[in-house]
């Protein structure tokens, strides 16, 4: 597998078959963040081609601006607006330009996240804050950010959360599940508390999933991944889009705080290891 081949080109999300109706989005604007990363730009493409208006977030101007254009290009409604999420302050301003724009997200996709692999025990103290920062904080304030929104000009919404499989399988990465069990927890509580606003909260757990993101780790243990679940295959960032406008769009009406896997069957059988698998373990 090369790196080049990790991302669906932009040819493959415009004409990839879909499941939904061309107009099931109409009227709708997504806010995507990573929405020019694997899942996000996969996510993006399928919302935008159901209807919807996709606001792309992210760090790398360049690559937003990339993904956006080739949207365009296709006569899909893109946009797109930098964004930290590491830090509140950039969370804030990229709603106050959303603000001054008069445009209120219906849908939030929280794409944005990462990690890198190291045995936990090694893990630096600026390391662990890293992921946590990025992948629980940084999710969190973008939905409380939407959420007030949503609230203060009685308008419903829902909100995707894109995490891992936290239950059983995936090793070397131990930040990153103890912040992604933390955005579960958080969408289940909040799922109930903020049900009387009419805001929807799901997540996303996918397993293995073909995106650029898996440049930050080695050859020898990508190689395994498509063998960490019972159908013996990785996933398309495509798979996940499709999840992404089943929970974000009306079929899911009545479906809150649940975290749909999208990950072959890996949250039941299979194990990732991110790093060298210890001898230990060998049979
Ligand atoms: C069963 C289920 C089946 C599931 C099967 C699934 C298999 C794959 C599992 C999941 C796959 C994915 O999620 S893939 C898609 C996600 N994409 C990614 O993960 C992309 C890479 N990750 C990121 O960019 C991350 O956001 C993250 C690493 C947190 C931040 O990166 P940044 O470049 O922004 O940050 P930096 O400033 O470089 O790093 C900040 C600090 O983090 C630490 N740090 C960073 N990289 C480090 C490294 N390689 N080794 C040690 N420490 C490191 C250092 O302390 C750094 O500080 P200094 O010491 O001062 O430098
Ligand atoms: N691919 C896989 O196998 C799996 C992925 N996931 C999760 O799915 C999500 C999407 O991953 P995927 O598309 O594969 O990976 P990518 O690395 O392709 O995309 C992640 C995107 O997140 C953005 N991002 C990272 N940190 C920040 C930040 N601090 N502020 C704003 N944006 C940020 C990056 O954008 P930029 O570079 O512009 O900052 C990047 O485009 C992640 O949470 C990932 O952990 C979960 C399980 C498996």
């Amino acid at each position: 597998m090369t790196d080049d081949s990790l991302d669906l080109d932009d040819s493959a999300l415009a004409e990839h078959p879909t499941v939904y109706a061309v107009g099931s989005f109409s009227g709708h604007t997504a806010l995507i963040s990573g929405g020019a990363g694997g899942i996000g730009r996969a996510s993006a493409w399928l919302l935008g081609r159901l209807g919807a208006r996709v606001i792309l977030a992210g760090r790398d101007p360049g690559k937003l601006d990339a993904a956006v254009a080739a949207m365009r290009g296709r006569g899909l409604d893109a946009t797109s607006h930098t964004v930290d999420i590491r830090e509140p302050d950039s969370v804030s301003a990229l709603f106050e330009r959303l603000d001054q724009e008069r445009t209120t997200p219906d849908l939030l996709v929280n794409s944005a996240g990462g990690q890198f692999p190291q045995p936990a025990i090694d893990f630096s103290e600026k390391g662990w804050n890293t992921v946590v920062n990025t992948n629980l904080n940084g999710t969190w304030r973008m939905m409380q950010a939407a959420a007030r929104r949503w609230r203060d000009q009685s308008k419903p919404g829902a909100i995707v959360n894109i995490v891992v499989v936290t239950q059983q399988g995936l090793y070397g990465v131990a930040h990153t599940v103890a912040a992604r069990a933390g955005v579960i927890a958080l969408s289940e509580n909040l799922a109930v508390e903020w049900a009387p606003l009419k805001i929807r909260v799901n997540c996303i757990a996918p397993g293995a999933i073909e995106t650029p993101g898996w440049r930050v780790y080695k050859p020898e243990q990508r190689e395994t991944y498509a063998r960490s679940n019972p159908m013996m295959r990785a996933g398309q960032a495509w798979e996940i889009a499709e999840a992404c406008a089943y929970l974000g769009g009306a079929a899911a009406d009545f479906v809150t705080g649940e975290t749909l896997h999208v990950a072959g069957g890996s949250q039941l059988w299979g194990e990732t290891w991110t790093i060298p698998r210890p001898g230990y373990f060998k049979s």
